[in-house]
């Protein structure tokens, strides 16, 4: 397993926040309404996951329904179960099974959930394709209550499941109570944030003037402050907020989705029949180095640069002939070598799509 930093406990505001907020729901739903989502690499997509011969796909990422709905205007025949853990993404979901009646089964929960909800919709073995289009949707990022967006001033939230899960930790909790280390971890983790420590110091000392930071604003100048300016360019050389990265940390430490995404490709393996494709799409590289992981057979565990050829080594020091066929026997079969991205054209009308990789493998066992 990857590992899990949940060190902190639900906070009294925490619990505050899940008592307001069924007060505001009514108000939300119609903002909700009005996003929506573009589909990355739609045509590409629909393609590799050969929909035209599929009798059953899992959507496991609905978010505002863009691949579904295409999944389901490519084939008549074609059945569609639409899971996402944002209760948001399940009302939509909802509203396309109306539009397709008979051929759309929303399912709210996230990854490590589906154990229990699923087994009333489909048995394991049965499903022909299961796509993955990770991170978080544009409905989520829109909306400036929901706290993911730097640019939208609101409420430093970052919960996918918004308040289904009483308790869980928004990024407003984890930056109040967070040790020192531990928030550096984040930051350094799952940003690759190299002024991790020093922001980390930032938090701690602006609770003694604060005491808490509540705004995305607040956590994204006190980011720019830390680093000493507010735009730095990415690793493609193009111009981003130097919070940035730790946004990005924070949200995949609030969700836990790394975890969720090893689990969810587990569950993939179990639900798909032989032959059945999984198509990834992923938008930064701790998302596609677990892909790669499971679609190559390399545990999680092992250390992050090694290969399939240096794992081999390795096995043929430890194990016997017998114990190295079961060891090399592949779970997965990679469709294609390169990694699909999007066209200069895509980048250009939906500049959300500039970061995206497609890989997709077949269930080989
Ligand atoms: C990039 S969006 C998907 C957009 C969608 N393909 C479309 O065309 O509208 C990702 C969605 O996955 C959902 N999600 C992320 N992690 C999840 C998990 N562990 N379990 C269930 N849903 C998850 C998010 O809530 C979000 O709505």
């Amino acid at each position: 397993m990857i590992p899990l930093l949940n060190f902190l406990r639900p906070s009294r505001s925490m619990r505050m926040i899940n008592l307001l907020l069924p007060l505001v729901k009514s108000s939300q739903q119609t903002l909700y309404a009005k996003l929506s989502h573009v589909p990355v690499l739609a045509e590409e997509t629909i393609e590799i996951m050969n929909v035209r011969s599929a009798s059953i796909v899992m959507d496991m990422t609905f978010g505002g329904g863009g691949h579904s709905r295409k999944i389901l205007e490519t084939s008549n025949s074609v059945k569609v179960i639409a899971v996402d853990r944002d209760p948001v993404a399940y009302l939509k979901a909802k509203e396309l099974a109306k539009e397709f009646p008979g051929r759309v089964q929303p399912i709210l929960g996230k990854y490590s959930e589906l154990r229990d909800l699923l087994h009333k919709e489909v048995q394991p073995g049965n499903v022909d394709c299961i796509l993955f289009d990770c991170g978080s949707s544009s409905m989520q990022y829109d909306d400036p209550d929901r706290g993911f967006s730097i640019s939208k001033d609101g409420p430093l939230d970052m919960r996918m499941d918004g308040d289904r899960i009483p308790g869980q930790l928004t990024a407003a909790d984890v930056l109040a109570n967070g040790e020192e280390s531990d928030l550096a971890k984040i930051f350094k983790i799952y940003g690759e944030e190299k002024y991790a420590k020093k922001i980390a110091r930032n938090i701690i000392e602006s609770r003694y003037l604060l005491q808490r930071l509540r705004t995305t604003k607040e956590f994204a100048s006190l980011v720019a402050n830390s680093i000493g300016y507010d735009t730095r360019s990415d690793k493609l050389d193009r111009p981003t907020h130097s919070a940035t990265k730790c946004f990005q940390a924070l949200r995949i430490f609030v969700n836990n989705e790394l975890n969720e995404l090893d689990f969810g490709l587990h569950l993939a393996y179990k639900y798909l029949r032989r032959g059945g494709r999984v198509v990834a799409l992923t938008f930064h590289s701790l998302e596609d180095r677990i892909v790669k992981r499971h679609f190559l057979g390399i545990d999680m565990d092992e250390p992050i640069n090694q290969g399939i050829g240096q794992k081999m080594k390795n096995a043929q020091k430890v194990y016997s002939k017998d114990e190295l066929e079961s060891y090399y026997e592949k779970k997965w079969s990679v469709l294609f070598k390169e990694i699909i991205t999007p066209s200069d054209e895509e980048v250009r009308i939906n500049p959300r799509s500039r970061s995206v990789k497609l890989r997709c493998a077949l269930k080989i066992e």
